[in-house]
């Protein structure tokens, strides 16, 4: 899959392609219906299907202390997208410029101009450009004239209602990983790379790697029993996200995890944490001896919950 950043990156080999265009944010089974479509018009025509996305997301843009937390980072994003056999990503930079564009600009610098679009696939709700003005019938209208077709793909539900990403924060927030699993067509997981920490967990008797978060809200806080995958194997493990109100901190969020029997370095290292349930909320404790027990008692929880489960690992790592 090629990623194309900017429509100044554009160039005359990418016009004449299949394309969609949201944030795509979780890559859930709603997005995959769509792209899933998109992949065979593709086909019918002969043509690469390309998806546009948002950099920030244009919430994130508008009120970025209040717009929602990430269900996936621009990396993930990527991977799925191309899991789900997208040739070609346009990264538009949500900005001041593009805010302004009003629809029809949008249809033409982007669609027209930019991509020669042959066919446009959305959803039965999609919105775009300034104001959210154009809507399906502008859109059709637009096809006409330009000679695209465009089509509305069906709106899919579970249990009927819509599957969204609000949807999957929601499960996220009330810890219902099954139903976050069944919206998302996959466990809901963070990868990022590990980075050096307080060095606090030793003491704690919980040694941690500290996965970098970047600048992204997460969608969930507080104590969960997690698998971690790194290089192609499995690992029980427990995990804290949150701001680590015992400790001196920065006020922002941190994501720990404990792999079970694990020795090795892993600094450097990327790792996935897939979230399977959720122990308890973080809390602030007045010393360092209480949060240790409460550790301690986190890890009893996270091994009676995979009790039982084999994981194929050795102790270490080479
Ligand atoms: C399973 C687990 C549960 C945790 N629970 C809390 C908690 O409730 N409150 C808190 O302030 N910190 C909690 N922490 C975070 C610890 O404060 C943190 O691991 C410690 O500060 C070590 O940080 P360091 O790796 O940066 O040295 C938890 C960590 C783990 C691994
Ligand atoms: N459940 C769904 N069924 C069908 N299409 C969907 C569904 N959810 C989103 N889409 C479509 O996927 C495309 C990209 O979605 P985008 O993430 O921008 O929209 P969204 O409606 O804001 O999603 P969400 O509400 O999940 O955040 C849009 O065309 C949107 O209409």
């Amino acid at each position: 899959m090629q990623l194309v950043r900017g429509l100044q990156n554009l160039r005359s080999q990418h016009r004449g392609c299949v394309a969609t265009i949201g944030n795509f944010d979780g890559v859930h089974r709603g997005h995959q219906a769509i792209l899933k479509r998109l992949r065979e018009r593709a086909l019918e025509l002969g043509v690469p299907s390309c998806v546009v996305i948002f950099e920030p997301q244009p919430r994130e843009f508008f009120a970025p202390q209040t717009a929602p937390a990430r269900l996936s980072r621009l990396r993930d994003k990527l991977e799925w997208l191309a899991a789900a056999g997208v040739d070609r990503v346009l990264c538009l930079a949500f900005n001041r410029r593009l805010r302004e564009l009003s629809a029809a600009e949008f249809v033409q610098k982007v669609l027209v101009d930019g991509l020669g679009v042959r066919h446009l696939e959305v959803g039965d709700d999609f919105r775009f450009g300034c104001d959210r003005a154009g809507d399906f019938a502008f859109l059709s209208e637009a096809a006409q004239r330009e000679g695209f077709t465009v089509e509305a793909a069906r709106t899919v539900e579970i249990d009927g209602v819509r599957v969204s990403s609000t949807r999957v924060r929601q499960a996220l927030a009330s810890g219902d990983f099954a139903h976050a699993e069944q919206l998302l067509g996959r466990p809901f997981q963070i990868s990022g790379r590990v980075l050096h920490g307080q060095k606090l967990g030793r003491q704690l008797d919980a040694p941690t790697a500290n996965i970098q978060l970047k600048r992204c809200r997460v969608p969930l806080s507080g104590v969960y029993t997690v698998s971690i995958e790194l290089q192609g194997r499995a690992w029980p493990g427990v995990a804290n996200i949150g701001v680590r109100p015992s400790v001196a901190g920065d006020g922002s969020a941190h994501l720990e995890v404990h792999l079970l029997d694990f020795s090795g370095d892993l600094y450097g290292r990327r790792l996935t944490v897939v979230f399977h349930h959720k122990l308890r909320d973080e809390q602030r404790f007045a010393s360092l001896d209480a949060l240790r027990s409460a550790i301690s008692a986190d890890i009893v929880a996270a091994r009676e919950y995979w009790a039982g489960v084999t994981f194929h690992h050795e102790s270490g790592l080479k």
